[in-house]
């Protein structure tokens, strides 16, 4: 991490506290590194809490009491704390169905707001225990640091439903204030994007119209603005319909923007991060190579 702390933990009219760089930040730069308060399962009850909560000190059960909570007409103070500030610890990812098995309170991390054009991504350390929050993309000083809280590959109304249901609020980040054409737009693009990403995975037979695809949900991306946090799964399975059909070179061209792009997310020493490198080394010693008989699809524009 570099010697300066980047961010500060400050009131953000209309959204409680937040946090604010102090400094510009590059784009893949650790910004955080912070073990749980404490953890629980992804469900727990208001009791499994309190019990949880027992095992503190009394500093940490103020501290944990002093963080927000939007589910107080709701739910106990416990539970509704809990809901609204726990991230998971663990890989979680709406698209794919992956949903982390437990979640934490972080001191720190959960201070960060949401955005739906997010510039810093979370990331569970199973071997650190500890959360890790890196920028997306570079940051300049006075920025707020923004997290994104629900599936962002949905259209406005959907997603303003999700935060105003589960966080409270109503979004007011820079693409649901979008009006008119700008905002029908965004939500084709972003409707788009699930059944693009279902249509790639059932792709296997056909490698040359899943790397279409896959290119054509790449464009979506980045005129949503979005490549920073979206790519690095449609690089990834480019890479894979390259190997199937033994395409060496084009293999590792789009082996090298996964690497990138995970790098940047998810930092070097992730597993995914490490399991391409390898591959990138040499596409010939994954367990697809050439399973489907050689041609030459095509690589990143
Ligand atoms: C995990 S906390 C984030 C930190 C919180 N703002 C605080 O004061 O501690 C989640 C809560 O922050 C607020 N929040 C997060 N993102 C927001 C946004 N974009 N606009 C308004 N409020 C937001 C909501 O009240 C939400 O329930």
């Amino acid at each position: 991490m570099s010697k300066e702390v980047a961010f500060a933990i400050q009131d953000i009219p209309g959204k409680g506290k937040g946090v604010i760089a102090t400094r510009d930040i590059s784009g893949g730069e650790l910004i955080l590194a912070e073990a749980p308060l404490f953890t629980q399962n992804s469900t727990p009850t208001n009791a499994t809490l309190l019990a949880a909560l027992k095992g503190l000190t009394d500093t940490q059960q103020r501290e944990f009491f002093s963080l927000a909570n939007c589910h107080s007409n709701k739910h106990p103070p416990a539970l509704g704390t809990w809901l609204t500030n726990a991230l998971p610890c663990g890989q979680n990812d709406t698209v794919s169905g992956r949903t982390a098995s437990k979640g934490g309170i972080f001191l720190q991390a959960s201070r960060f707001n949401s955005s739906c054009l997010p510039n810093v991504n979370n990331r569970w350390v199973e071997r650190d225990n500890k959360i890790t929050i890196r920028a997306v993309r570079n940051i300049a000083k006075g920025e707020e640091l923004c997290l994104c809280y629900i599936e962002s590959w949905a259209d406005r109304a959907t997603r303003q439903r999700e935060l105003r249901e589960h966080f409270g609020f109503d979004c007011r980040c820079a693409v649901c204030s979008l009006t008119g054409n700008a905002l029908r737009s965004s939500d084709r693009r972003r409707s788009s994007l699930p059944v693009l990403y279902q249509e790639i995975a059932a792709c296997g037979s056909n490698p040359a119209l899943g790397v279409r695809k896959i290119k054509l949900a790449l464009k979506t991306l980045s005129e949503e603005g979005m490549l920073d946090t979206g790519a690095s799964s449609f690089y990834d399975d480019a890479f894979q319909f390259c190997v199937f059909v033994a395409d060496v070179k084009n293999a590792k061209a789009w082996a090298e923007k996964a690497l990138e792009s995970v790098t940047r997310l998810r930092g070097s020493d992730s597993e995914d991060a490490q399991q391409i490198e390898k591959h990138l080394r040499d596409p010939r010693t994954h367990m697809f190579f050439g399973v489907m008989g050689r041609k030459t699809l095509s690589g990143p524009e």
